[in-house]
């Protein structure tokens, strides 16, 4: 039975609590259903299908089915299609946000800036899809020609996470489609709304029935068909590293195509050179997006000893200025975590530091004592037993470390498993080369605490796992390159 709750949209068609399979609505084969709660009061808002192996099996057949006509259609085609999508996507941009803000927490007004980031995607990789180039190798050989062209991978599947709702589902979906690939999406059960509001829209938009599928329900075993289904031949996951590590492993025997974009454990150097108040505004930007929930949140301030004290000071004052409550109240920036385990961890975290000699400048309690909303805090004196060094915190914490050298600062920076982003603020030319060459990271931010754009590729090294996402290179992962050796000339 679906929830009766009033999300308050202009467009109610847009809450759909059914999987959507082959351009059609459906509930589980056994009818259960999994709740959709709102993380800012409990209160259960929706209810969409646990779906298993056998709604996901229909998925993938649909998609096949849907392959070759989709596949045929040209790049300008498909791209007049999805900038319809696009075009819906902004057009219910507000309705959007709220619903995510009612599952996900985040405040109104950064939903909604993910509705745009998101469909963003979607408008660049329908113009991208048209230049997927092949290529013409001069020949060493006087009878022969050598061509290489692109080629849709096939039927693909994407596995998403709670934090970015609805971007992380079109960084994937723009390019598998405008390449010409069909997709089965398991979306986070935690935030299945605005994923299958996408579907909703794809529908409107005009795309065909099978080319995006969207299946709720048991991960394990949705996770374990995609993954062993011989017709899928892509899977890309984003969400944590033991998940994603899983995956891999059981996309061996059908060894399938992968992009996994996971953990990260970003450091944030200040060099003595910096300009400071620069520094604060681009760590509260990289810090506390999304509520510290993001893999490309700084994870470890890293702040050389002349201006130490200073940055510290500074980003307490800013820090203690966030609004913390309610996403959907005006001017609250800072809303819930996710679920009681996400605020436990942090919880923990601080903990750890405090029995190791850290301090807490600013925050760290929760704002009430029995909700998800935890006051955002700087903690100074860091050292690098402590489990915030080598632990993802996903919270709004800074921790921040001392260094006194720049090889020092390097070492302490990529003394971690992962590698996603690493962010520094200097002004000398010398050291923003050198130290931007030296971080073992897939992206770096120097001098901004705001990385994330459609245009360029986003993706990670070492743990935080391989492929990148937006940008020309976004398109390749979708795209199989074919060699043809032409003779007898
Ligand atoms: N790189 C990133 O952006 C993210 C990193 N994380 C990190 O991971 C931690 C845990 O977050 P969490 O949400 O549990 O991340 P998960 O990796 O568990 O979840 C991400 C996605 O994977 C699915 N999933 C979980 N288990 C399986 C499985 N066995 N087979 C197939 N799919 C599976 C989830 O489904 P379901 O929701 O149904 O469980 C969800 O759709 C966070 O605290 C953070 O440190 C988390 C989210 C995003
Ligand atoms: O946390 C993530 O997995 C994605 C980060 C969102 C972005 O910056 O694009």
């Amino acid at each position: 039975m679906p929830v009766d709750f009033d999300f308050k949209l202009n467009d109610r068609t847009l809450v759909r609590q059914q999987c959507y399979i082959d351009g059609q609505w459906w509930d589980a084969d056994s009818g259960k259903t999994l709740d959709v709660t709102n993380p800012a009061n409990g209160q259960v808002i929706a209810q969409v299908p646990y779906a298993g192996q056998a709604e996901t099996r229909r998925a993938i057949e649909a998609a096949e089915r849907a392959l070759p006509a989709w596949r045929a259609k040209t790049a300008a085609e498909r791209a007049a299609i999805l900038r319809r999508w696009f075009g819906l996507l902004l057009k219910h941009k507000d309705d959007l946000g709220r619903l995510m803000t009612l599952e996900q927490g985040k405040p109104l007004k950064e939903a909604t800036g993910e509705i745009v980031y998101g469909a963003s995607f979607i408008e660049w990789f329908a113009e991208e899809g048209k230049r997927a180039y092949g290529e013409v190798i001069p020949t060493p050989v006087a009878d022969k020609r050598f061509v290489v062209i692109k080629q849709p991978v096939g039927v693909c599947a994407a596995i998403t996470p709670w934090n970015f709702p609805c971007a992380m589902i079109t960084r994937k979906a723009a390019p598998a489609l405008a390449a010409g690939c069909t997709m089965v999406l398991k979306p986070a059960e935690l935030t299945p709304l605005s994923a299958l509001a996408l579907a909703e829209l794809a529908e409107q938009a005009g795309i065909p029935a099978g080319v995006f599928n969207i299946v709720t329900g048991d991960p394990k075993v949705i996770g374990q068909e995609l993954c062993n289904n011989p017709t899928v031949r892509k899977l890309s996951f984003t969400g944590s590293t033991p998940v994603g590590k899983l995956l891999m492993e059981q996309c061996a025997p059908t060894l399938k195509k992968l992009s996994l974009e996971l953990g990260g454990n970003a450091p944030f150097i200040v060099f003595d050179d910096a300009d400071i108040d620069a520094a604060v505004a681009g760590a509260i930007a990289s810090k506390y997006r999304n509520t510290g929930q993001t893999c490309v949140c700084t994870n470890r301030f890293i702040v050389q000893a002349g201006v130490y004290d200073e940055f510290a000071q500074k980003l307490a004052a800013e820090t203690a200025k966030l609004r913390v409550g309610n996403g959907l109240e005006e001017d609250v920036v800072q809303g819930p975590l996710i679920n009681p385990a996400a605020v436990e961890k942090v919880e923990r975290l601080i903990s750890d530091a405090k029995s190791k000699g850290a301090t807490i400048t600013t925050g760290g309690e929760r704002l009430e004592k029995d909700g998800l909303w935890f006051k955002p805090t700087v903690l100074t004196h860091m050292t690098p037993d402590m489990d915030i060094a080598q632990q993802e915190i996903f919270g709004p914490v800074s921790a921040l470390f001392k260094f006194d050298t720049e090889d020092e600062a390097i070492a302490l920076a990529n003394n971690t498993e992962y590698g996603l982003a690493a962010y520094f603020y200097a002004r000398d030319i010398g050291r923003v080369w050198r130290v931007g060459e030296a971080l073992e990271y897939g992206m770096v931010g120097i001098n901004t605490g705001s990385i994330s754009t459609e245009v360029a590729p986003f993706g990670g090294i070492k743990n935080s796992g391989m492929g990148r996402e937006g940008s020309h290179y976004g398109l390749e992962e979708y795209l199989e390159i074919k060699y043809m050796a032409m003779g007898g000339l």
